[in-house]
């Protein structure tokens, strides 16, 4: 299965190193495939050089400049991960081409669409018995790097591999009425999640996740989770399907 990271659940050293272990602990059931993110390393690298960035519908404005720093703290975050697993490849969507894409919007700068996943490096990698660690950074036609939301990035290996996929963020799930963790809904069909979108109450970061799980299930995933990566226990129970929220097609 494919286990999305994001980096509003990996804030802390003890955070990381905490799912990490919970990975390595799923994997000897399920091979596993990490995908992550790291919004706010990215946030403190830019902030740190004084390069202004906004978001426009979920999705960085990245210039060429910015690109370069998303690179960067992607890459080590990346290192520190796949070291953090243990047995693990971490890879950059650059790599034999593993994500290729092409530019979104040139109105967000070199943020990226996926067009192809390199599905076969990634089965290579898992029948050695290693854990590829991807970062979501893709290739694009000019052989420049794009950013990629790690979700839809996440999504996209998902619906390549057909397997499921768990977004570990910093909530329990999808929340009918956001901050209650009491409202969190066990399962979110299509026709629901596009209600929540439109009124509201699916907002902000958790778009990305929402959309990405339906684009992963339209491509033949099994199943597709949001659940907590901030408590121990959470990554085994969602995978019994026991914890978060499940979407469905
Ligand atoms: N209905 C909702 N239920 C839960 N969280 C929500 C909801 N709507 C918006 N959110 C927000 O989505 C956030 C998770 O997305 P994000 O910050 O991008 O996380 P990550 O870094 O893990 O990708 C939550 O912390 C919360 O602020
Ligand atoms: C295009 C775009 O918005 N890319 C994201 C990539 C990182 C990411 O998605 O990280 P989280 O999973 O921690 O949110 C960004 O630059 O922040």
């Amino acid at each position: 299965m494919i286990v999305k990271y994001g980096g509003n659940a990996m804030k802390s050293l003890e955070l990381r190193r905490a799912v990490a272990s919970e990975i390595a602990a799923v994997r000897r059931e399920l091979p596993v495939v990490v995908v992550h993110g790291g919004g706010p390393v990215i946030e403190r690298e830019l902030s740190a050089r004084q390069i202004p960035s906004e978001f426009r519908g979920g999705l960085r404005v990245t210039s060429p400049e910015a690109m370069d720093v998303v690179e960067m703290a992607l890459c080590q975050l990346n290192k520190q991960l796949s070291q953090d697993v243990g047995q693990a490849v971490g890879l950059m969507g650059r790599d034999c081409e593993l994500l290729r894409a092409e530019v979104l919007d040139p109105a967000l700068g070199r943020v990226g669409r996926v067009t192809a996943v390199n599905a076969d490096l990634l089965r290579t990698l898992l029948g050695a018995g290693l854990t590829p660690v991807v970062g979501c950074i893709a290739v694009g036609l000019d052989g420049e790097a794009l950013n990629i939301n790690a979700d839809t990035a996440a999504g996209a290996v998902a619906g390549a591999l057909n397997e499921g996929i768990i977004f570990l963020t910093d909530v329990d799930g999808v929340y009918r009425s956001f901050p209650d963790p009491e409202s969190r809904a066990l399962v979110l069909r299509r026709a629901e999640v596009e209600a929540g979108i439109s009124e509201g109450w699916i907002a902000g970061g958790m778009i990305p996740k929402v959309r990405a799980a339906l684009d992963a299930l339209e491509r033949g995933a099994p199943f597709a989770t949001i659940a907590s990566g901030m408590h121990s226990g959470v990554l085994a129970a969602a995978v019994r399907g026991e914890a978060g929220t499940r979407i469905l097609p």
